[in-house]
């Protein structure tokens, strides 16, 4: 069995349920690779004024009704890409005798166990996979996880586990994990860069304060984080990101009695590792916590 994915079916067949920033941003990083083209999406959105930017951007199969969506593509692979607090929204908007085949959930903090019990529509037939990718999906750059419950009783489990890796795969790279290490994951693969982008402007606004120019500061930050991510991934630069530690790379640029060192002095003194490690925690511990309320 194969699944009809994206430009290589005529028919519209990737259904998004909510339309904001996540959707978009899968939704133009799959275009950018020819995986699917404008005629093979639906999107659903809340209000008319979402409606109305899709559809300036050519899209013409956007609904303000996710029922009505859903019942005019019933075979269709359905993405979930609405908040966590909306869902039980579009669990009331599935049509009753819906037999999706194929689900995939972007939501953070929705496990597998409530995403099934929740689309009580949903059959023992229906694979389910969480993927979290994040916003750099439109340019191809996602870090994204996935995970999925196997199960040899659903028809062709393995095909669209495979289709949603290729899907991840087009918009970035993606690990398939078990799902009790999903929230870890997905505070450094979905939630990071956010916090990427407040410390290169950190950066810039650092060098802005000793006197260098706004947009020469920015240029430089961002350039300098791509630059850095790189030697970790790229072996060309000699390291192994397998068996060797970071340390190693900032050791090279720590000049002894050199400035870098004073940087990371600084850094030290006001917490800086802690911070970031923190923040991680704080970020899966709230996915567990909104896990654990939606469940109730
Ligand atoms: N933003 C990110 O970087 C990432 C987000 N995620 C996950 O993606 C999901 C969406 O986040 P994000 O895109 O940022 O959120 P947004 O607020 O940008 O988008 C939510 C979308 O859902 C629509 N919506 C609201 N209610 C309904 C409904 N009942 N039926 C259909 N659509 C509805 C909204 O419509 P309208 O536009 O009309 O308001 C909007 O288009 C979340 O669950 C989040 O955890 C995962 C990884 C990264
Ligand atoms: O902030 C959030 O909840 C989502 C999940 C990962 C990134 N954004």
């Amino acid at each position: 069995m194969t699944v009809n994915i994206g430009s290589e079916s005529g028919s519209t067949n990737w259904v998004f349920i909510g339309g904001g920033n996540m959707a978009a941003a899968l939704i133009k990083g799959c275009e950018k690779k020819n995986f699917v083209e404008k005629h093979n999406i639906a999107v659903s959105v809340q209000t008319g004024k979402s409606a109305e930017k899709w559809r300036k951007q050519g899209y013409d199969n956007v609904f303000t009704n996710t029922l009505e969506m859903l019942e005019t593509y019933p075979t269709a692979i359905y993405i979930i890409c609405v908040k966590p607090q909306v869902f039980d929204e579009v669990v009331s908007s599935w049509p009753v005798n819906s037999r999706p085949k194929f689900i995939i959930s972007v939501m953070a903090g929705v496990p597998l166990k409530t995403l099934s019990e929740k689309l009580p529509f949903v059959s023992g037939n229906t694979t389910i996979v969480r993927l979290m990718p994040n916003v750099a999906s439109s340019i191809g750059f996602s870090a994204s996880t996935m995970c999925y419950e196997k199960n040899d009783k659903i028809e062709n489990q393995e095909v669209f586990v495979e289709c949603a890796r290729k899907f991840a795969e087009c918009v970035g790279t993606v690990e398939l994990i078990p799902e009790r290490c999903f929230n870890p994951a997905m505070a450094i693969g979905g939630s990071s860069p956010a916090w990427t982008f407040m410390y290169i402007e950190s950066l810039a606004d650092g060098a802005v304060a000793q006197g260098l120019g706004r947009a020469e500061a920015k240029r430089l930050a961002a350039q300098a984080v791509v630059g850095a991510a790189q030697m970790l991934l790229d072996s060309e630069s000699g390291f192994n990101i397998e068996s060797q530690h970071f340390g190693l790379l900032k050791d090279k640029v720590c000049s002894p009695g050199g400035t870098t060192i004073e940087g990371v002095r600084t850094l030290e003194k006001n917490g800086f590792r802690s911070a970031v490690l923190e923040a991680v925690v704080a970020t899966s511990k709230k996915a567990d916590d909104m896990a654990k309320s939606l469940s109730k």
